[in-house]
């Protein structure tokens, strides 16, 4: 299997090929306390691969749009309190001939980043499906986000911010609006999903449970003075 257009060599990345697996390696040897699996979810051409490329590169993959093809990795190590957290993001492939490969990942992942592409219903409106078909093959306690990608194009936006929130609201799962492109909110899903799987593996009985919603509210209002966050 292999993926695509990550900041290397379009060959090797196609391929999937030496130096893009070397530098794989190089950012599995960082060091972590805890590691967690997280994928990238909803249709092809939603920006997952662009979301994952702005997070672990600050970078945005403009030009062409190439789709994956199967399923790809990036790990990236955060700092959640004292405790450096890795996370092993898998990049999936939305195109609906992947889907039985793809499926076989489902379950190892504990946090799932569900895209759609505010600028197409048809996106939107998959999501119950992919909701469905994640409640079919990953664990009961996965972390789900959904997440409004392209922020960035407001003249082409057909679907609200209040759409999306009451969606996610309906399922019970922490919603935002993203952009790879300028990077708002970006960073703030992958943190808030650390922070929550981290809080939850360390987790005291007597402990209070970690609220991703009011995480990501108090942060959205921390940031709200530098720049607009929906
Ligand atoms: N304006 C804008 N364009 C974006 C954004 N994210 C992705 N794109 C563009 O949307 C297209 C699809 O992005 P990808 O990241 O390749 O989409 P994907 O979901 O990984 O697609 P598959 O690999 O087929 O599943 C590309 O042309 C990107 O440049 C964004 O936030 N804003």
């Amino acid at each position: 299997m292999s993926t695509k257009k990550m900041p290397m060599s379009d060959n090797e990345l196609k391929n999937g090929t030496s130096r893009n697996m070397l530098e794989r390696c190089a950012s599995v040897n960082e060091y972590f306390d805890i590691s967690f699996k997280v994928m990238l979810l909803g249709d092809s051409a939603v920006g997952k691969t662009c979301v994952l490329v702005r997070f672990k590169d600050g970078a945005f993959l403009g030009g062409n749009f190439i789709a994956t093809v199967g399923i790809d990795f990036r790990n990236k190590v955060v700092s959640v309190d004292n405790m450096k957290v890795k996370l092993q993001i898998w990049d999936t492939a939305g195109q609906e001939r992947f889907r039985s490969v793809t499926h076989a990942y489902y379950r190892d992942a504990q946090a799932l980043l569900l895209l759609y592409d505010i600028t197409r219903k048809s996106s939107f409106d998959n999501i119950r499906a992919w909701l469905t078909e994640i409640h079919e093959y990953a664990q009961k306690d996965v972390v789900i986000m959904l997440l409004g990608n392209k922020s960035d194009m407001a003249a082409e936006r057909v679907i609200k911010p209040e759409d999306g929130q009451k969606l996610a609201k309906e399922y019970g799962v922490p919603f935002m609006e993203t952009s790879a492109k300028n990077g708002v909110n970006v960073e703030l899903a992958f943190l808030a999903i650390a922070r929550q799987l981290k809080h939850r593996a360390g987790q005291q009985p007597h402990e209070p449970k970690f609220q991703i919603h009011d995480y990501i509210e108090s942060q959205k209002k921390k940031s709200s003075c530098c720049g607009a966050l929906v």
